[in-house]
């Protein structure tokens, strides 16, 4: 059951279309003034469940109450506590920033003065100040979150939803996001529900982190207890040959918690990472036909969260992986400001 202080509760929320469960009995407790990051892989049910929680889709079972009211037999209520910046912004390319503002804080009740003093402030949190007065088909694809996210806050909601607010976006127009989330939430105290593919967006941001993989939380926790209870290291073993034989090797080492596999890349989580590194090395140099092509130790990411919840990996979903081939869609920021 609800309990106070609580945001947003989801009680065995399934979603389906058709024979397909998007959304399989899902269970979340945001607390007020939270971030949570909720973080999966392309078609996991990250979109499917906000948008259940938005009451822009209705639950196939289960129950969910957002900032106190619930989502199916007390939409009107939640449309007004809470703000939505989905990943496909509706934006009016013709209108200026200042003009979409104006309708949205009229849509919600507002007066002409009420709205213009929503919208200066406004300019203070999201940072679109001097681009307001052009038309949005000018604007650069981070202008464009932002005049988004600022539409979601012209009712100052109690709970923001963010459907991946920077998927496509260049490293500088993402930071500025991120800079933004962080300002709602301290200065205000706002929640925010926060999907995304990153992981590094979801360390980042989020007090506390749900994986989501095929409609199913796997794991949840902050991002440092998920990461604590990988182990406190990570050897990353690449090789060739046969890999099972290598994984067994391994496995047998004393120093060795978890071994996971996939491709030619052993993940192995190991509690004390420098002194498992040579036993591990001599154990492969005895499987015959395996050869170490790399060897690294590295702290835990999320990315082993996931791995070990699920068996997979997220998929290449990597920001610097990202910004070394360059971020597509959406002019640089500095073209358009
Ligand atoms: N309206 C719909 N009709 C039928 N299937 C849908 C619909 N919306 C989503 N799905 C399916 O539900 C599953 C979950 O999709 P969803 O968009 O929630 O995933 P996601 O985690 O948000 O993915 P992405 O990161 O790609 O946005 C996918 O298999 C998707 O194809």
């Amino acid at each position: 059951m609800e309990l106070p202080g609580t945001a947003i509760a989801a009680e065995g929320v399934e979603r389906r279309f058709g024979d397909l469960v998007a959304v399989d009995r899902v269970d979340i407790a945001v607390r007020a003034g939270e971030i949570y990051g909720f973080l999966g892989p392309n078609g996991a049910g990250k979109s499917t469940l906000t948008r259940v929680l938005c009451t822009l889709l209705r639950p196939t079972s289960g129950r969910a109450t957002v900032a106190g009211h619930d989502v199916a037999t007390e939409a009107d209520q939640v449309r007004l506590r809470v703000g939505v910046a989905l990943q496909e912004a509706a934006l009016d390319d013709r209108q200026t920033g200042a003009e979409m503002l104006a309708l949205q804080g009229r849509f919600y009740g507002l007066t002409r003065a009420a709205t213009r003093a929503r919208v200066a402030e406004l300019t203070d949190l999201v940072d679109i100040g001097s681009a307001l007065g052009r038309r949005v088909g000018t604007y650069s694809g981070g202008m464009k979150r932002r005049l988004d996210l600022a539409l979601a806050l012209v009712h100052d909601p109690e709970v923001l939803f963010l459907d991946e607010p920077t998927t496509g976006l260049d490293p500088v127009s993402r930071s500025r996001i991120w800079e933004e989330v962080r300002r709602l939430n301290k200065e205000l105290g706002m929640t925010v529900f926060l999907t995304t593919q990153y992981l590094e967006e979801a360390d980042e941001l989020s007090d506390r982190v749900g994986i989501i993989n095929r409609g199913r939380l796997v794991a949840e926790g902050t991002p440092e207890s998920l990461k604590r209870a990988i182990g406190t290291d990570v050897v990353v073993v690449r090789v060739e040959g046969p890999v099972e034989d290598a994984r067994r090797a391994v496995r047998s080492l004393d120093v060795v918690r978890r071994v996971d596999t996939s491709g030619g890349t052993l993940t192995v989580s190991v509690s004390d990472g420098p002194s498992a590194i040579s036993p591990m090395a001599v154990a492969l140099s005895r499987v015959p036909g395996v050869t170490v092509q790399e060897l690294s130790l590295r702290r835990p990411s999320l990315e082993d969260v996931f791995l070990s919840a699920t068996g997979e990996r997220m998929a290449g979903r990597r920001l610097d992986a990202e910004a070394s081939r360059g971020a597509e869609g959406g002019r640089p920021d500095t073209e358009a400001s």
